[in-house]
């Protein structure tokens, strides 16, 4: 009989959770990792997650939550990342290289390693020499809360290799998701980055009562944004900048009421500090991270990105939402 394949998930939050139910649609094991003890419990014990996404139904014949991470990766032959950026080095670094050997890697992650402002498959390639054939990530819009509520959604699945891809893409295909694969790895990555910067820029305006006109501007203008910096970047001559991955994600995070990056901006706009608006969210707006990373990439680049730039020097160099927008304003067309 041919042995049942394991995934593991890593992330104890709202998209971790969403993955583990959409991967419980599969003949599959999926081992899900979540940091602390007591939630594996309350997740062996009540079915569902106790802090995110608590609306979910956790199938425990086919999920076991773990809080050992070696263990669940051991068990495992392909690894779903779903923890925010900012913690996501710590959590891979606290396993050897070995660990990491022989298995397909797949980030759900929209974010970079902070400091270092490397995407997560190339710290995954440079720091454990995991084989490009082996990395994949998950693109496209898509809301936890949204697959929660079983409503249709598609997700791309981007890789360098099209059978690995393939096989992903066919991991995380169900009744309600349709997936398909993008070679463009590298792009979908930064424009999954880049869209959450966006977001909190379209969440700040709208906190400052600009309207719906406005928001139409500032996402077409964003999608030129991205378009300019991917390229700089990784130019290639197969790039879709209309595809569900970079438009489609892109309009998501802008419009819609779950984003977290919107929700975020939005208190900033209304004149909350930072602080008082993280604490307020209780889930994490990766944009927060993103723009301080893709602002320091672009110190070499100096590439023209007036939205970016002025989401940098509102959160980071404490400018006066009102006034930024408004340089900002005067660049868009
Ligand atoms: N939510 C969504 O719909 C989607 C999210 N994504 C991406 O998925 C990634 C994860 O985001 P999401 O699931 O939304 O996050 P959430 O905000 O829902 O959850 C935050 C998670 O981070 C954990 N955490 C908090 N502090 C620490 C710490 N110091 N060390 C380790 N873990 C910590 C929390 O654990 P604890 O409760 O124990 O503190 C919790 O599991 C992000 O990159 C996001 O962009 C991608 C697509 C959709
Ligand atoms: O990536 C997402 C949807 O595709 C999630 O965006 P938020 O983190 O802004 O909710």
């Amino acid at each position: 009989m041919e042995k049942q394949l394991s995934v593991a998930v890593i992330g104890g939050g709202s998209w971790a959770t969403a993955l583990v139910k959409i991967l419980s649609e599969q003949n599959i094991l999926i081992h899900w990792w979540v940091r602390k003890e007591e939630d594996v419990e309350h997740i062996l014990t009540y079915e569902s997650n106790p802090r995110y996404a608590s609306d979910i139904h956790i199938n425990l014949t086919k999920v076991k939550p773990i809080s050992d991470l070696k263990r669940a990766v051991e068990l495992s032959s392909v690894l779903i990342l779903a923890v925010p950026s900012a913690f996501v080095k710590e959590i891979l670094l606290s396993l050897d290289k070995e660990s990491y050997q022989n298995k397909i890697i797949v980030s759900g992650i929209k974010g970079m390693i902070p400091h270092e402002n490397k995407l997560i498959t190339d710290f995954l390639s440079f720091e454990f020499g995991v084989k490009s054939e082996h990395l994949c990530i998950i693109a496209g819009p898509c809301h936890s809360e949204e697959v929660a509520m079983e409503k249709k959604s598609y997700l791309t699945i981007g890789a360098s290799d099209l059978e690995t891809g393939k096989k992903v893409a066919g991991l995380l295909s169900c009744r309600f998701v349709k997936t398909s694969v993008s070679l463009d790895l590298y792009g979908i990555e930064y424009a999954a980055i880049m869209k959450n910067i966006i977001a909190i820029a379209c969440g700040i305006t709208h906190g400052l009562n600009y309207g719906d006109n406005f928001q139409a501007v500032l996402v077409s203008n964003a999608l030129q944004e991205i378009s300019r910096f991917v390229n700089a970047l990784h130019p290639s001559d197969h790039r879709v900048v209309c595809s569900s991955a970079f438009l489609g994600d892109l309009l998501v995070t802008s419009y819609s009421q779950f984003s977290r990056n919107r929700t975020f901006g939005n208190m900033i706009g209304r004149g909350y500090s930072v602080k008082s608006a993280q604490i307020e969210m209780n889930m994490i707006a990766e944009g927060y991270y993103a723009v301080k990373g893709i602002n320091e990439i672009n110190k070499e680049l100096s590439i023209d990105m007036p939205i970016i730039k002025a989401v940098y020097n509102i959160l980071y160099e404490k400018m006066s939402p009102a006034t930024e927008i408004k340089i900002m304003e005067s660049k868009l067309t």
